[in-house]
Protein backbone atom coordinates (compact mmCIF):
# COMPACT_ATOMS: atom_id res chain seq x y z
CA UNK A 1 0.00 0.00 0.00
CA UNK A 2 1.48 3.35 -0.95
CA UNK A 3 2.03 5.01 2.21
CA UNK A 4 1.90 9.09 3.56
CA UNK A 5 5.94 8.93 2.45
CA UNK A 6 5.93 7.11 -0.63
CA UNK A 7 3.71 10.23 -2.04
CA UNK A 8 5.96 12.94 -0.48
CA UNK A 9 9.11 10.98 -1.92
CA UNK A 10 7.09 10.78 -5.62
CA UNK A 11 5.95 14.64 -5.60
CA UNK A 12 9.75 15.69 -4.65
CA UNK A 13 11.44 13.29 -7.18
CA UNK A 14 9.38 14.34 -10.03
CA UNK A 15 10.84 18.15 -9.02
CA UNK A 16 14.10 17.16 -8.71
CA UNK A 17 13.80 15.34 -11.86
CA UNK A 18 12.79 18.04 -13.57
CA UNK A 19 15.11 20.44 -12.37
CA UNK A 20 18.15 17.83 -13.33
CA UNK A 21 16.69 18.15 -17.01
CA UNK A 22 16.23 22.07 -17.21
CA UNK A 23 19.66 22.27 -16.75
CA UNK A 24 21.70 23.92 -19.26
CA UNK A 25 24.84 21.72 -21.09
CA UNK A 26 27.44 24.87 -19.33
CA UNK A 27 25.79 24.48 -16.15
CA UNK A 28 26.07 20.30 -16.53
CA UNK A 29 29.80 21.09 -17.92
CA UNK A 30 30.68 23.08 -14.89
CA UNK A 31 29.16 20.61 -12.45
CA UNK A 32 31.21 17.84 -14.11
CA UNK A 33 34.89 19.37 -13.45
CA UNK A 34 34.06 20.12 -9.62
CA UNK A 35 32.56 16.81 -9.68
CA UNK A 36 35.28 15.01 -11.16
CA UNK A 37 38.17 16.91 -8.81
CA UNK A 38 35.96 16.03 -5.68
CA UNK A 39 35.55 12.23 -6.82
CA UNK A 40 39.41 12.19 -7.23
CA UNK A 41 40.44 13.96 -4.20
CA UNK A 42 38.29 11.70 -1.93
CA UNK A 43 39.79 8.16 -3.76
CA UNK A 44 43.10 10.06 -3.37
CA UNK A 45 42.52 10.86 0.41
CA UNK A 46 41.08 7.41 1.20
CA UNK A 47 43.83 5.70 -0.73
CA UNK A 48 41.14 3.66 -2.30
CA UNK A 49 42.18 0.74 -4.40
CA UNK A 50 38.85 -0.43 -5.44
CA UNK A 51 35.68 1.44 -5.58
CA UNK A 52 32.34 0.79 -6.54
CA UNK A 53 30.71 3.39 -8.94
CA UNK A 54 27.60 3.98 -11.53
CA UNK A 55 28.00 4.94 -14.94
CA UNK A 56 25.89 8.57 -15.02
CA UNK A 57 23.01 9.27 -17.42
CA UNK A 58 22.61 12.38 -19.10
CA UNK A 59 20.68 14.13 -16.53
CA UNK A 60 22.99 12.59 -13.56
CA UNK A 61 26.00 14.51 -12.53
CA UNK A 62 28.81 12.81 -14.99
CA UNK A 63 30.81 10.32 -13.20
CA UNK A 64 32.97 9.49 -16.40
CA UNK A 65 35.90 11.45 -16.45
CA UNK A 66 36.21 10.14 -12.53
CA UNK A 67 35.84 6.94 -14.02
CA UNK A 68 38.36 7.08 -17.03
CA UNK A 69 40.84 8.51 -14.31
CA UNK A 70 40.56 6.24 -11.82
CA UNK A 71 40.89 3.47 -14.45
CA UNK A 72 44.19 5.29 -15.58
CA UNK A 73 45.46 5.15 -11.83
CA UNK A 74 44.58 0.89 -11.90
CA UNK A 75 41.73 1.29 -9.57
CA UNK A 76 39.56 -1.29 -9.52
CA UNK A 77 36.24 -0.55 -10.41
CA UNK A 78 32.97 -2.56 -9.69
CA UNK A 79 30.08 -0.82 -11.95
CA UNK A 80 26.22 -2.19 -10.46
CA UNK A 81 24.43 -3.97 -12.87
CA UNK A 82 20.07 -3.89 -12.26
CA UNK A 83 18.57 -7.56 -10.92
CA UNK A 84 14.91 -7.76 -11.60
CA UNK A 85 14.86 -8.91 -7.90
CA UNK A 86 15.83 -5.95 -7.00
CA UNK A 87 19.13 -6.95 -6.17
CA UNK A 88 22.54 -5.42 -7.90
CA UNK A 89 25.29 -7.61 -9.49
CA UNK A 90 28.32 -5.98 -9.92
CA UNK A 91 31.06 -6.48 -13.36
CA UNK A 92 34.46 -4.75 -13.49
CA UNK A 93 32.94 -4.26 -17.28
CA UNK A 94 36.30 -5.91 -18.82
CA UNK A 95 34.58 -5.67 -22.57
CA UNK A 96 34.67 -1.98 -22.60
CA UNK A 97 31.10 -2.34 -24.18
CA UNK A 98 28.49 -0.54 -22.32
CA UNK A 99 24.37 -1.56 -23.06
CA UNK A 100 21.52 -0.24 -21.61
CA UNK A 101 20.54 -2.50 -18.61
CA UNK A 102 16.69 -2.66 -16.41
CA UNK A 103 14.48 0.85 -16.68
CA UNK A 104 17.52 2.20 -19.37
CA UNK A 105 20.53 2.86 -17.24
CA UNK A 106 23.82 2.72 -18.76
CA UNK A 107 26.02 -0.52 -17.73
CA UNK A 108 29.29 -2.25 -18.64
CA UNK A 109 28.67 -5.53 -20.57
CA UNK A 110 30.72 -7.98 -18.39
CA UNK A 111 30.86 -10.75 -16.38
CA UNK A 112 28.63 -10.79 -13.29
CA UNK A 113 29.98 -11.01 -9.76
CA UNK A 114 26.72 -11.36 -8.45
CA UNK A 115 26.06 -8.78 -5.07
CA UNK A 116 28.39 -10.00 -2.78
CA UNK A 117 31.71 -8.58 -4.89
CA UNK A 118 30.67 -5.25 -3.25
CA UNK A 119 31.98 -6.69 -0.11
CA UNK A 120 35.65 -6.03 -1.72
CA UNK A 121 35.62 -2.39 -2.29
CA UNK A 122 37.07 0.45 0.13
CA UNK A 123 34.80 2.85 -1.90
CA UNK A 124 31.16 2.73 -2.83
CA UNK A 125 30.10 6.06 -4.64
CA UNK A 126 25.71 5.94 -4.91
CA UNK A 127 23.83 8.19 -7.02
CA UNK A 128 21.12 10.13 -5.34
CA UNK A 129 17.88 11.79 -6.05
CA UNK A 130 18.65 14.34 -2.63
CA UNK A 131 20.81 13.97 0.44
CA UNK A 132 19.54 15.90 3.53
CA UNK A 133 21.81 17.38 6.29
CA UNK A 134 21.77 14.43 8.39
CA UNK A 135 23.02 12.47 5.51
CA UNK A 136 19.93 10.51 5.06
CA UNK A 137 19.64 9.30 1.13
CA UNK A 138 16.84 8.86 -1.06
CA UNK A 139 17.37 7.14 -4.69
CA UNK A 140 14.82 7.13 -7.73
CA UNK A 141 12.65 4.55 -6.01
CA UNK A 142 13.70 0.95 -6.75
CA UNK A 143 15.43 0.54 -3.56
CA UNK A 144 18.50 -1.28 -5.01
CA UNK A 145 21.05 0.99 -3.06
CA UNK A 146 18.43 0.57 0.18
CA UNK A 147 18.72 -3.01 -0.19
CA UNK A 148 22.69 -3.37 -1.23
CA UNK A 149 23.84 -0.97 1.75
CA UNK A 150 21.39 -2.75 4.43
CA UNK A 151 22.58 -6.23 4.14
CA UNK A 152 26.31 -5.20 4.02
CA UNK A 153 27.86 -6.47 7.57
CA UNK A 154 30.67 -4.31 7.21
CA UNK A 155 30.62 -1.37 4.54
CA UNK A 156 33.25 0.90 3.17
CA UNK A 157 32.64 4.62 3.06
CA UNK A 158 29.54 5.67 1.29
CA UNK A 159 29.50 8.94 -0.86
CA UNK A 160 26.09 10.11 -2.96
CA UNK A 161 27.00 12.33 -5.76
CA UNK A 162 24.36 15.04 -6.05
CA UNK A 163 24.30 18.91 -7.16
CA UNK A 164 24.23 21.66 -4.81
CA UNK A 165 20.52 22.06 -4.73
CA UNK A 166 19.60 18.64 -3.63
CA UNK A 167 21.71 19.06 -0.63
CA UNK A 168 18.03 19.18 1.26
CA UNK A 169 17.68 20.42 5.09
CA UNK A 170 15.29 17.60 5.45
CA UNK A 171 13.90 13.98 3.18
CA UNK A 172 11.01 11.94 4.08
CA UNK A 173 12.68 9.33 5.54
CA UNK A 174 10.97 5.09 5.64
CA UNK A 175 13.15 2.55 8.02
CA UNK A 176 14.86 1.15 5.28
CA UNK A 177 16.31 3.87 3.95
CA UNK A 178 19.92 3.99 4.61
CA UNK A 179 22.26 7.07 5.82
CA UNK A 180 25.30 7.82 3.60
CA UNK A 181 28.86 9.14 4.78
CA UNK A 182 29.35 11.97 2.90
CA UNK A 183 28.55 13.84 0.13
CA UNK A 184 30.14 15.05 -3.11
CA UNK A 185 28.69 18.22 -5.27
CA UNK A 186 30.51 20.68 -7.58
CA UNK A 187 31.06 22.56 -5.29
CA UNK A 188 32.25 20.29 -2.19
CA UNK A 189 33.14 17.28 -0.51
CA UNK A 190 30.71 17.17 2.62
CA UNK A 191 31.16 14.48 5.43
CA UNK A 192 28.32 13.89 7.76
N1 LIG B 1 23.29 5.66 -13.49
C1 LIG B 1 22.63 4.97 -12.56
N2 LIG B 1 22.76 3.64 -12.50
C2 LIG B 1 22.08 2.93 -11.56
C3 LIG B 1 21.23 3.57 -10.63
C4 LIG B 1 21.09 4.99 -10.73
O1 LIG B 1 20.35 5.65 -9.97
N3 LIG B 1 21.82 5.63 -11.69
N4 LIG B 1 20.57 2.82 -9.68
C5 LIG B 1 20.18 3.28 -8.42
O2 LIG B 1 19.47 2.65 -7.71
C6 LIG B 1 20.30 1.41 -9.99
C7 LIG B 1 19.07 1.38 -10.89
N5 LIG B 1 18.01 2.00 -10.22
C8 LIG B 1 16.87 2.53 -10.73
C9 LIG B 1 16.02 3.19 -9.89
C10 LIG B 1 14.86 3.74 -10.37
C11 LIG B 1 14.53 3.65 -11.70
C12 LIG B 1 13.27 4.24 -12.22
O3 LIG B 1 12.97 4.14 -13.38
N6 LIG B 1 12.48 4.89 -11.32
C13 LIG B 1 11.21 5.54 -11.55
C14 LIG B 1 11.34 6.86 -12.25
C15 LIG B 1 12.41 7.69 -11.64
C16 LIG B 1 12.07 9.13 -11.59
O4 LIG B 1 11.20 9.53 -10.78
O5 LIG B 1 12.73 9.88 -12.34
C17 LIG B 1 10.27 4.57 -12.22
O6 LIG B 1 10.18 3.49 -11.66
O7 LIG B 1 9.62 4.87 -13.21
C18 LIG B 1 15.40 3.00 -12.55
C19 LIG B 1 16.57 2.44 -12.07
C20 LIG B 1 21.53 0.80 -10.55
N7 LIG B 1 22.17 1.60 -11.56
N1 LIG C 1 16.07 -3.26 2.68
C1 LIG C 1 14.91 -3.40 2.00
N2 LIG C 1 14.23 -4.55 2.03
C2 LIG C 1 13.09 -4.68 1.35
N3 LIG C 1 12.53 -3.72 0.60
C3 LIG C 1 13.15 -2.56 0.53
C4 LIG C 1 14.39 -2.34 1.21
N4 LIG C 1 14.80 -1.09 0.92
C5 LIG C 1 13.87 -0.59 0.10
N5 LIG C 1 12.87 -1.44 -0.14
C6 LIG C 1 11.69 -1.21 -1.00
O1 LIG C 1 12.10 -0.60 -2.22
C7 LIG C 1 11.19 0.42 -2.64
C8 LIG C 1 11.90 1.71 -2.93
O2 LIG C 1 12.50 2.22 -1.76
P1 LIG C 1 13.00 3.74 -1.71
O3 LIG C 1 11.92 4.63 -2.21
O4 LIG C 1 13.57 4.01 -0.37
O5 LIG C 1 14.18 3.63 -2.79
P2 LIG C 1 15.38 4.59 -3.16
O6 LIG C 1 16.34 4.72 -2.06
O7 LIG C 1 14.80 5.86 -3.67
O8 LIG C 1 15.98 3.77 -4.41
P3 LIG C 1 17.46 3.36 -4.91
O9 LIG C 1 18.17 2.77 -3.74
O10 LIG C 1 17.18 2.36 -6.02
O11 LIG C 1 18.09 4.57 -5.45
C9 LIG C 1 10.16 0.55 -1.53
O12 LIG C 1 8.98 -0.04 -1.96
C10 LIG C 1 10.76 -0.18 -0.35
O13 LIG C 1 9.77 -0.79 0.41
Amino acid sequence: MATEVDHQKRALRAELRERRQNLTQTEKDNATIGVTEHLQSLVTALDARSVACYLSTQTEPDTRPFLNWALEQGIRVLFPVSRDDGLLDWTVGETGDETQGLFGMPEPVGELLGPIAINQVDLIIVPAAAIDQGGMRMGWGRGYFDKTLGSMEKCPPVYAVVYDAELLTDLPREVHDQPVNGVVTPSRILDF
